[in-house]
């Protein structure tokens, strides 16, 4: 039933990282006979456009400038400034290391340019844009001394920052943000987009992200496999399963979700309810006696069955496609009596919740035909580290999981990734704050069982149902804000959006 996956994305969505840009780089330079000077003009060029687009009243600029090509940018940006009339200034944080920046600087200079060297002890002139040239892809290690005391002083400014490819102090492998780090409005991206812009901590730096492609032809990054790619529209609307007109609801599969222990009846309630907004044909819900009677009041379309122990299982096992095992599951004997014998049904399933903290205890009966979805610290118990390692390397976290479980991984938080043994990881680039509460994760589980029990293999039901969850919590945040959003609030967005998709 499922269409084909993704096809390998185009370039302008494609994450690279910083050793892949400087290939992409060096091989534009040769074969196109571009110098490095002239593709710095041209990065220069698309960084002032876009600084004129924004900021079409700025008069005043303050370049800060760092000894690396980042820095070199700058000084271009700022001879553009200076050329148009602007009253452009360029602090610099030290001299230029690089051939093609000090070419730059001399440039910079030759036009009239006035270059102040960066003081710790003086505050950053007044400006009605700052643009950030500190450092690049370049970035080495965490700021310290002059740097981290520029980027401090550029926090205290109130007006608008541009990055230039991006935010100074952001690691552009991984996003992490290992010291200080620029907090721009905009980042301009040059050549390609990186990883480093895409996920964690990275997110609360870039600001709007814009791909300058700086006129070089596709063929530069044909040789790159980028390993990473930013989910676009067009990715999710294939993988939503066609519906003929003669159908009945047998076609559509059976998720039984499990859980809801003692206190927990909320998550299973919210699990359920997604996988039928998200077309399951039908949807059972194992779970303790006293949920019984308000599941069925408050969702009379559920088929909800008191489940004592395992052996009450076996029927509703038999029946199900898909099970949804972890939201509300608790770890005490119930839970974890219930969750041993669905895994040993061998059925395709979603794991969340204590479902993974189970996973993390005891993976024998493990069989790999699931999607985990962990936040990042069910992450690092999956791997036996800390939530700080975790985030400061979602991508390898993310590939290093789905490769120990041989599993689809689904690593949540800002820029949720999708990663499967032998894939590209997919990174989502919706959702909001808002989505930061209870229960949201308990959809997304009950989205994406629903995505398999209509047929899509455990890789596109992830992506689609990540994307689906994220496109209806920013259209539940745009009626009424991301403050107070509950997971309850995507239930009607979820169908809509995945209507939507389907018909263009
Ligand atoms: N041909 C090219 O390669 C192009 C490169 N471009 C720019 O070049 C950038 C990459 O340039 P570079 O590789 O020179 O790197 P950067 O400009 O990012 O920085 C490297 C310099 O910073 C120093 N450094 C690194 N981390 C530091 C830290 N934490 N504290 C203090 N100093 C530190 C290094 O010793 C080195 O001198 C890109 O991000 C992009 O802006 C663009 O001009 C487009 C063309
Ligand atoms: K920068």
């Amino acid at each position: 039933m499922s269409e084909p996956s993704p096809s390998i994305a185009p370039y302008t969505t494609a994450l690279y990282t910083a050793a892949q840009m400087r290939r992409i780089d060096a091989c534009a330079m040769a074969r196109l006979d571009i110098t490095g000077l002239a593709l710095m003009q041209r990065a220069a060029a698309a960084a002032y456009e876009t600084l004129r687009r924004r900021w079409p009243e700025a008069r005043r600029i303050a370049v800060l400038c760092g000894p690396g090509k980042n820095g070199g940018d700058g000084y271009l940006v700022a001879r553009l400034a200076r050329e148009a009339g602007a009253d452009a200034v360029v602090l610099a944080l030290g001299q230029p290391r690089d051939a093609d920046a000090m070419q730059a600087r001399a440039i910079w200079q030759a036009s009239g340019g006035r270059s102040v060297e960066f003081d710790s002890e003086a505050s950053l002139p007044e400006a009605d844009v700052y643009v950030d040239a500190l450092f690049g892809t370049g970035l080495a290690r965490a700021l310290d001394g002059a740097a981290a005391a520029v980027v401090a002083a550029l926090s205290q400014t109130r007006a608008p920052v541009l990055a230039l490819d991006i935010p100074s102090g952001v690691d552009a492998d991984t996003g992490a943000v290992p010291g200080v780090a620029v907090r721009a409005d905009a980042t301009v991206s040059f050549i390609g987009r990186k990883r480093g812009q895409a996920t964690g901590a990275a997110i609360d730096h870039c600001g709007d992200v814009e791909l300058a492609p700086l006129d070089l032809p596709d063929a530069v990054h044909a040789e790159e496999h980028a390993g990473a790619h930013l989910l676009r529209i067009e990715d999710l609307a294939p993988l939503v399963p066609a519906r003929a007109r003669n159908v009945h609801k047998g076609l559509y599969g059976h998720v039984l979700a499990i859980g809801g222990d003692a206190g927990m009846g909320g998550a299973i309630r919210l699990a359920a309810e997604a996988a039928l907004r998200c077309g399951a044909g039908l949807v059972s819900v194992a779970t303790r006696g006293e949920h019984v009677a308000p599941l069925l009041a408050a969702r009379p379309e559920l088929m909800v069955q008191t489940v004592g122990g395992p052996q009450e299982l076996d029927p509703l096992l038999e029946r199900a496609t898909v099970l949804a095992l972890g939201p509300g599951l608790g770890r005490r004997a119930w839970g974890h009596a219930l969750w041993h014998r669905a895994l040993d049904a061998g059925k395709p399933c979603v794991l969340d919740a204590d479902g993974l903290n189970l996973l993390a205890e005891d993976a024998r009966r493990f069989h790999g035909n699931a999607v985990l979805t962990p936040h990042p610290a069910e992450a690092a118990r999956l791997l036996g580290v800390d939530t700080r390692a975790v985030q400061a390397d979602r991508y390898s976290a993310a590939l290093a999981l789905a490769e120990r479980y041989g599993a689809v991984v689904v690593l949540k938080g800002a820029g949720s990734l999708i990663a499967a043994p032998g894939r590209a990881i997919a990174v989502c680039p919706w959702g909001n704050p808002g989505m930061a509460s209870g229960g949201m994760g308990d959809v997304l589980t009950g989205a994406v069982a629903a995505l398999l029990a209509q047929g899509l293999a455990p890789y596109d039901a992830a992506v689609l149902g990540v994307g689906v969850h994220a496109l209806a919590g920013d259209v539940a945040a745009a009626h009424g804000g991301a403050i107070g959003l509950v997971a309850g609030d995507l239930m009607p967005h979820l169908r809509a959006e995945l209507n939507g998709l389907a018909h263009g």
